[in-house]
C-alpha cells in the first residue's frame, strides 16, 4: 500500500452516523445513470450495495458479457469500478459526500463471466476531509477466496463539486427530476 493511503497518526477511527441505514438495508442507486449502480445504464454494473455493521457495506456484482476484457473474463478496469463503487457507498454510513482521490487495486484471481463478485468495504480511518477505506471482492460465495482488493482515499466534498463540474445538460436534468427522492439522492447523500 502506498504511503498516501496510510492514515496519519492523528487520524481517528470512523464513526457510524446515527441515521445510517440499518445493517442489511439496500442502499439503492445514488444516480440512475451511474455506471456502477444505476438502473439506467444497460451495460453498467448494476451493483447492489447494502449497509453493513459499523462503517461498512456489502455489495454484489454479476459479471456479464458486457464486462469482458479477455474472452470470458472480466476486464480489470471494470473490477476496479466495482471496488470503487462499493467504497463510494460507504458515504451512506458516514452520511458525507465523498469522491475517490486515490484507488490502489490488487488483482489476485481471474474473474470469469457469470461470476457473482461478493464485495465488502469498510472505512478504516478519517482525518479531516480524508476518508481511508479498504475493500475486497470474493468469488464462489461471500466467504470465498479474494479475487480483487483495494485500498482507497476518498475526499469529502460539497454538493457544489458536482454542480460546478458536471456537464450542464446532465446536472439540469438531474435537478429537474420530478421525483424528489431521486433528485435528492443524486445531489445529496442525505435524501
Ligand atoms: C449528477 C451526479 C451527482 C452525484 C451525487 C453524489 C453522490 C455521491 C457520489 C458518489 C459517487 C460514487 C462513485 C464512486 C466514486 C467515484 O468514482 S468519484 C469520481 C472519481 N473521482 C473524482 O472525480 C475526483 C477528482 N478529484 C478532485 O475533484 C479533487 O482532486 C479532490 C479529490 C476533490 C481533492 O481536491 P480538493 O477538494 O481541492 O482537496 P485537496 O486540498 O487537494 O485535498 C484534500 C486532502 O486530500 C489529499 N489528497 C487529495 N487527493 C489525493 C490523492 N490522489 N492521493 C493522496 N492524497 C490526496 C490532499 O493531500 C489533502 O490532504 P491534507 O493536505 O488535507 O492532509
Amino acid at each position: 500500500m502506498s504511503t498516501a493511503l496510510t492514515p496519519p497518526a492523528e487520524a481517528r477511527p470512523p464513526v457510524r452516523h446515527p441515521d445510517a441505514p440499518a445493517p442489511g438495508e439496500p442502499l439503492g442507486a445514488h444516480y440512475a445513470y451511474c455506471f456502477g449502480c444505476g438502473g439506467g445504464q444497460p451495460h453498467g454494473l448494476h451493483l447492489e450495495a447494502r449497509a453493513g455493521e459499523g462503517v461498512s457495506v456489502t455489495a454484489e456484482f454479476t459479471v456479464t458479457t458486457d464486462h469482458q476484457g479477455a474472452p470470458g473474463l472480466a476486464h480489470g478496469g471494470v473490477l476496479a469500478t466495482a471496488l470503487d463503487e462499493t467504497l463510494g457507498a460507504l458515504g451512506w454510513m458516514l452520511r458525507v459526500i465523498a469522491v475517490t482521490g486515490r484507488l490502489e487495486t490488487d488483482f489476485r484471481l481471474p474473474v470469469p463471466v457469470g461470476t457473482v463478485l461478493h464485495l465488502q468495504a469498510e472505512v478504516t480511518a478519517v482525518h479531516g476531509r480524508k476518508i481511508y477505506s479498504t475493500a475486497t471482492g470474493r468469488i464462489g460465495g461471500p466467504e470465498g477466496p479474494v479475487a480483487v482488493r483495494a485500498d482507497a482515499l476518498f475526499v469529502e466534498v460539497k454538493v457544489d463539486h458536482f454542480i460546478d463540474n458536471g456537464r450542464p445538460e446532465e446536472i439540469q436534468a438531474a435537478m429537474a427530476d420530478p421525483d424528489q427522492v431521486r433528485r435528492a439522492r443524486a445531489f445529496e447523500v442525505n435524501p
